[in-house]
């Protein structure tokens, strides 16, 4: 008898939303407390800053992410941190957090980012720019950022270069499998029971089967990679996986710690600069605003010559933070509730049941943000220019509490330096479907992922020679 499960099981909510992320979004503001149940999916789903505190922090140990959600992604992940709770999400937490606050890793991803952006992704730009006689090549940007993110965060977990920004060169295999490894794993959770996908898998059918081929290839070349590594020595390399290799012996549990990395660190990247992307071609004024404080700290025409002045571009983290509030990578995210529980709006959280918090509804919701919420503003992160962060229970897009995410930083270094080079060195102006919608349709999957792409057009600005050169001395 319920309205809400009816049209979930109808279909009959997509004759007025494009996507089930702003129809939950609709529901979620309407709802006095901004959280609904959908009974059909055991679901209960918050918008409500407290709710997600209560879950992330206050009642941690009562809600973890829970069997289903570790068996959905179990094969592709194993025991690495994305996918387990307790002592062993505790063990990997603490040493990864103690090898990315080291300052040397920190130059180590500055300095890969920096030369995926020099070598690789600036000169591809140029080389399909177009020019006063030519009309110039349309490029599908959102693929350019999952390859610009694949190469950047394979070097930085393995010190693999698996090169698919080189577009002339075919897709390495191990690119290719792990696409379709995380595809094929996403989908899991998409199947109307558990028990469609178990039975495929334990018949060896179909997807189940690809998938299962997919991750062999991972595997071999993973544990490829540590033979040689131990066998040419760890200790003088940089990576991730030398690091973990100096306190972790077992070598299918190395693998599995990188490749969550890898997951973690390679979608939510791509989608951030495609929403960020997309945004700012329709809004212009902050692309001059963002080229301004460029000119202002960096200097005109000048490259970038520290970390530090990547972090004095204020404005431009308020954009990339402004974007995200409104297009979040991870639009919703699950756990489980182990113990019966009520939430701090009064509703009861049955022992067993899924509890999902969601972001892309928390940034349209004007108890949350204000009646402009919906409004792409950066200035609201400002105060008196400088970057001011919001309470992160109220902007849980990088999760919060004790469980949130580890590359936080790495991946705003990641967005400030890809987007500078962008908006200084190149016009973008997006062609075909999008520039008539104004909300961006989604494809199913883990992370936002645009529909059809981003295609666009890019022109190169007229600069001096020395914004031509390396970006960083
Ligand atoms: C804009 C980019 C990013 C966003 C929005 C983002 C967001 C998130 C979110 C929401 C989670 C929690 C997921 C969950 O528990 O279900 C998470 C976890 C995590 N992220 Fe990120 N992430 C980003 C980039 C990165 C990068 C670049 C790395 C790697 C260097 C990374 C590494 C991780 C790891 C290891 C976890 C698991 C933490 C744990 O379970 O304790 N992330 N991230």
């Amino acid at each position: 008898n319920c309205e809400i499960c009816d049209a979930y099981l109808t279909l009959s909510w997509s004759k007025q939303f494009d996507n089930l992320c702003d129809w939950f979004t609709y529901l979620l503001k309407k709802s006095p407390t901004n959280t609904i149940h959908i009974h059909v999916l055991g679901n209960t789903i918050t918008a409500n800053p407290d709710n997600v505190e209560y879950m992330l922090k206050t009642r941690f140990d009562n809600f973890p992410k829970g069997k289903p959600f570790s068996t959905i992604l179990g094969d592709l992940l194993g025991r690495g941190i994305f996918n387990v709770d307790g002592e062993s999400w505790r063990f990997q937490k603490k040493m990864a957090s103690l090898e990315l606050d080291r300052s040397s890793i920190r130059s180590y991803a500055l300095e890969i980012i920096h030369q995926v952006i020099e070598h690789r992704l600036v000169p591809l730009l140029s080389s399909v720019a177009a020019t006063k006689d030519q009309n110039g090549v349309v490029l599908d940007l959102q693929d350019i950022f999952r390859r610009f993110s694949f190469d950047s965060m394979c070097r930085f977990s393995f010190g693999l270069d698996p090169r698919c920004l080189e577009l002339s060169l075919p897709l390495s295999e191990f690119s290719v499998a792990f696409d379709l490894a995380s595809k094929l794993s996403a989908e899991r959770a998409m199947t109307v029971s558990p028990l469609i996908w178990k039975i495929k898998r334990w018949l060896n059918l179909g997807s189940e089967r690809k998938l299962k081929e997919a991750i062999k290839i991972i595997d071999i070349l993973a544990l490829d990679v540590i033979k040689q590594r131990r066998k040419m020595g760890f200790l003088t390399h940089k990576d991730l996986l030398s690091r973990f290799m100096r306190t972790v012996n077992d070598d299918t549990y190395l693998r599995d710690i990188v490749i969550s990395f890898l997951l973690a660190g390679r979608d939510t990247v791509a989608s951030a600069l495609t929403s960020f992307v997309w945004l700012l071609a329709k809004h212009p004024h902050v692309v001059s605003a963002v080229r301004i404080e460029a000119d202002t700290i960096v200097g005109p025409n000048q490259n970038l010559k520290s970390f530090e002045q990547l972090r004095q571009l204020h404005y431009l983290q308020a954009a990339l933070y402004e974007s995200m509030r409104l297009y979040p990578p991870i639009q919703f995210d699950s756990k489980f509730c182990e113990e019966d529980d009520v939430l701090p709006d009064g509703t009861f959280v049955k022992s067993g049941t899924r509890v999902t918090y969601h972001p892309y509804a928390m940034g349209r919701i004007n108890e949350i943000w204000g009646p402009d919420c919906l409004e792409f503003k950066p200035e609201r992160w400002l105060r008196d220019g400088v970057f001011y962060p919001e309470n992160s229970f109220k902007y849980p897009v990088f999760q919060a509490g004790l469980r949130v995410c580890l590359g936080k930083e790495m991946a705003m270094v990641e967005l400030k330096s890809v987007a500078l080079s962008l908006v200084r060195r190149f016009e973008i102006e997006l062609v075909a479907v999008t520039p008539h919608r104004h909300v961006p349709r989604f494809s199913p999957g883990l992370t936002a992922t645009f529909s059809g792409g981003l295609p666009v057009l890019v022109r190169e600005r007229v600069l001096s020679p020395s914004l031509h050169d390396n970006f960083i001395t």
